[in-house]
């Protein structure tokens, strides 16, 4: 028997098995569940869907969810957008998707929605309306509606989805997010900066109350909220598919998708699309015994993640020039990041005597908290 995943598969590629309304595509005609919760692969599957379907021919609705996850825009600053010493501490990932716009929390209380189609029929109010139709035929009572900025709002105010694109020469997908009963207080915590005196053209996020559907509509259940969505995309689009599971995992079912995962979990494309930026921030130092106090001023510049200069202005009765000036070449070339800082500046700390010890830790260890 075929599995779900083959299933979709042949699907995608243009094989029958949908319901009728599918080939006289208006759009749509499949509506797809990722079986992963993994942020890298269902990224990877988004690329995949709009690489290898024949969106012409059938556009796709994708529904999935992430165990917890923060996911910046594609020209976004991650020190300037979120706690990275947090999110490592609680080992929360971080995600650089392809699209542009913000950055959004995921967990399994928030559902993400992306909706592939043509670029001739890439209409972005059309998909909100598929999720504010399906809300207020399940539950009435909803004051739900979609902005000029593609977010919708709850009672007016408060954001329950946030949205981004992407085009391509024939293709597009939008993707939004949709919270049913995320944390809340894990978003708020991991949505902050790390780092501060961030000087930078990166696109900044546009910070918002959020609120849970399931606050506001106490007994939706989960199951109950999918087959409305699905339900509505096929009425939109005049389609009469039924919702297939996929596992983006499956190298056999979605070829080449595993190499694409990897890339998007890379250093290199996390943190080291970042656009260039500088940082300026005194730094605070104090000695073992947190006795002596005295400050110091960090200048450094940023290229692909990777620091291209850094000046330590620190006064001559802290720590001999020699010092300062050691630390801030040990610095360049070395990844934006603290805990990699961390370990290219112990080396530094070899003994000299134990008063100027502690006085360069503390100037490293003020340097690569900044860090993040
Ligand atoms: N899962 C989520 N769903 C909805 N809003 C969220 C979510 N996570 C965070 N937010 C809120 O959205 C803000 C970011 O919104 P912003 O408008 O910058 O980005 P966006 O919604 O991804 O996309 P876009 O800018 O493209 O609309 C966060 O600061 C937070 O207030």
């Amino acid at each position: 028997m075929m599995s779900h995943t083959r299933r979709a598969w042949s699907l995608l590629r243009g094989g029958s098995g949908v319901g009728s309304g599918s080939s006289s595509c208006d759009g749509g005609g499949l509506v797809l569940r990722s079986r992963s919760t993994d942020v890298y692969q269902n990224l990877a599957l988004e690329d995949w869907i709009d690489a290898n379907v024949d969106l012409e021919r059938r556009g796709v609705l994708l529904l999935w969810r992430n165990r917890p996850a923060v996911v910046i825009g594609r020209h976004q600053n991650p020190w300037a957008e979120c706690d990275l010493a947090a999110m490592r501490r609680a080992g929360i990932p971080l995600a650089r998707r392809r699209s542009g716009g913000g950055t959004v929390f995921h967990d399994l209380g928030n559902l993400n929605l992306t909706f592939f189609a043509s670029k001739k029929a890439y209409d972005r109010q059309r998909n909100l309306k598929v999720i504010t139709d399906a809300l207020r035929r399940i539950r009435p009572g909803l004051q739900v509606h979609a902005t000029d900025r593609f977010d919708i709002l709850l009672n007016g105010h408060l954001k329950i989805s946030g949205s981004a694109s992407r085009l391509s020469r024939k293709s597009s997908y939008h993707h939004c997010t949709l919270l049913h009963s995320a944390d809340r207080s894990a978003l708020a915590a991991v949505l902050r900066p790390s780092c501060p005196g961030i000087h930078s053209n990166a696109t900044p996020s546009v910070p918002s109350p959020v609120a849970n559907l399931l606050d506001h509509a106490p007994s939706l259940q989960w199951e109950e909220l999918l087959d409305a969505l699905a339900n509505q995309y096929n009425a939109e689009f005049s389609s009469g598919a039924t919702a297939t599971l996929v596992d983006p995992a499956d190298e056999s079912a979605f070829p080449g998708l595993g190499r694409v995962a990897a890339e998007l979990r890379d250093w290199n494309w996390t943190f080291g699309k970042t656009p260039k930026f500088s940082v300026q921030t005194v730094l605070h130092l104090t000695d073992d015994h947190s006795r002596a106090r005295s400050s110091a001023q960090l200048h450094m510049e940023v290229k692909n993640g990777v620091i291209d200069s850094c000046q330590l202005d620190v006064p001559a009765d802290w720590l001999p020039p020699r010092l300062s000036g050691e630390l801030s070449g040990v610095l360049v070339g070395e990844r934006f990041c603290g805990h990699r800082a961390a370990a290219a500046v112990t080396a530094l700390l070899r003994p000299e005597s134990g008063e100027l010890r502690h006085r360069l830790r503390s100037l490293c260890d003020a340097v690569v908290s900044v860090m993040g």
